[in-house]
């Protein structure tokens, strides 16, 4: 019997990962978390007996312990709750499914733990990477890839040599307005930046989607998960997302991983690693898909690729300010509070001003998050 904990259970990759546990019935759910949807908690909890409740808001925590107060369970609350949930003693694994570089901390947490960690959560490598891959290698801990793209390399890659690869693959949907020019993003309304062509996922990636900002995390989340430089990553716009992504080896051979847009797979894959199991759901028909089609990202539209690539390239503490400004932005656009190139103007600026730290620490990280974000409150 497998035993996890889940850092945002009651997210889309949390309520998926739930999906898998209940598909297969030999995972024990130890540990479960959320920021404020005690409704959610509620339910999970009577269904999976988790023996751990973190809840980021406190309120929402005393909630959520009245509500359950027929059961035999701990809730906690805050950073702390958070980091008490990554470090359970009895789980095996910690699948990282929060949103953002909150999750920083509790990654670090669990890995010290020595917990494996199956990892949705791109913004902690992003801005913590180089502290995260080397605490993995010393602790002797797995970061399962859990992001549709790095589960296809990571797939890819099972059973080959590191040093025989010769460049990753990333593909792209393109996002929403694929196709658009600048002028055209100018009106574009929430609804819409919310309608990704493939995949229901949270608001908060599906902004990052549209905007190609989730390209640009991606890249540097695949720059740290598989110790390859940006000049042997290459972004491939494939819009219907059917392929996932491809590993090109020193030999020329492409190794490509292929589905219907399903994260449960990646999910399984992960929690089961290196098993592959039976998964329902429906299968890939060539003869109705017909043909699989490529284009290059644009990059003179689309800016939050090739900030990212500037962020990655600028190394140290850039990736922080890009990815704290980008989580900013993001929320004030969910909040209808500013437009779509809103998004690019904050990001941009932010960057611009910025003087990178070389090889910062988690405090020099989480200084300059708060930094951005008190910029950007000034001005916007
Ligand atoms: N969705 C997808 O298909 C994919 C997602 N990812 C990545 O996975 C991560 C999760 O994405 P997704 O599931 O879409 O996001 P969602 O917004 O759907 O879910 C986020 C989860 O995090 C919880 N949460 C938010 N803030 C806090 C906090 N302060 N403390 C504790 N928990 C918190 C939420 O709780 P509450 O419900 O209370 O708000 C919720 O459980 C992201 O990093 C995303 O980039 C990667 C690939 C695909
Ligand atoms: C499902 C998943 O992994 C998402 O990150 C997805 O890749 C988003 O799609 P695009 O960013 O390619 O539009
Ligand atoms: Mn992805």
């Amino acid at each position: 019997m497998k035993k996890i904990a889940i850092l945002g259970s009651t997210g889309s990759i949390g309520t998926q990962t739930l999906d898998v546990v209940r598909a297969n019935g030999d995972i024990e759910v130890l540990g479960i978390s959320a920021g404020r949807n005690v409704k959610m908690l509620e339910e999970q909890a009577r269904e999976f007996h988790p023996k751990l409740i973190a809840v980021w808001d406190e309120n929402a925590a005393k909630d959520l312990a009245v509500r359950l107060q027929d059961m035999d369970v701990k809730i906690v609350s805050g950073m702390d709750g958070l980091l008490e949930l990554a470090r359970m003693p009895e789980t095996d694994i910690l699948v990282t499914a929060v949103v953002g570089m909150i999750g920083i901390r509790p990654t670090m947490e669990g890995i010290k733990a020595g917990k494996d960690i199956a990892l949705a959560n791109k913004e902690t490598l992003v801005t913590a990477g180089h502290l995260i891959i080397p605490m993995a290698k010393e602790y002797g801990v797995q970061i399962l890839p859990v992001d549709s793209e790095h589960s296809a390399i990571f797939q890819a890659l099972h059973g080959e040599k590191r040093e025989q690869v010769e460049k990753l693959l990333i593909t792209a949907s393109g996002g929403p307005f694929r196709g658009r020019k600048r002028d055209e993003l100018k009106n574009v309304t929430l609804a819409d930046t919310l309608k990704h062509p493939n995949w229901v996922m949270g608001q908060k990636i599906t902004v990052d989607s549209a905007t190609l900002v989730n390209k640009g995390l991606e890249v540097m989340e695949a720059k740290w998960l598989f110790d390859v430089d940006l000049d042997h990553i290459q972004v491939v716009v494939q819009p219907k997302s059917i392929i996932h992504s491809m590993v090109e080896f020193k030999d020329g051979a492409v190794m490509a991983q292929l589905g219907t847009p399903d994260m449960r797979l990646p999910i399984q894959y992960a929690l089961y690693y290196p098993e592959r199991r039976y998964l329902e759901g429906e299968r890939l028909d060539f003869h109705k898909l017909k043909e699989i089609t490529f284009e290059d990202p644009d990059m003179e539209t689309f800016l939050g690729l090739p900030m990212a690539m500037d962020a990655a390239r600028a190394g140290g503490s850039m990736p922080t300010v890009f990815n704290a400004a980008n989580e900013l932005a993001v929320k004030k656009f969910l909040q209808e509070k500013i437009g779509f190139l809103d998004i690019y103007e904050i990001i941009g600026q932010s960057m611009d001003r910025h003087q990178v730290i070389a090889n910062p620490d988690l405090d020099e990280i989480l200084a300059v998050e708060a930094e951005t974000y008190k910029w950007i409150e000034s001005r916007w």
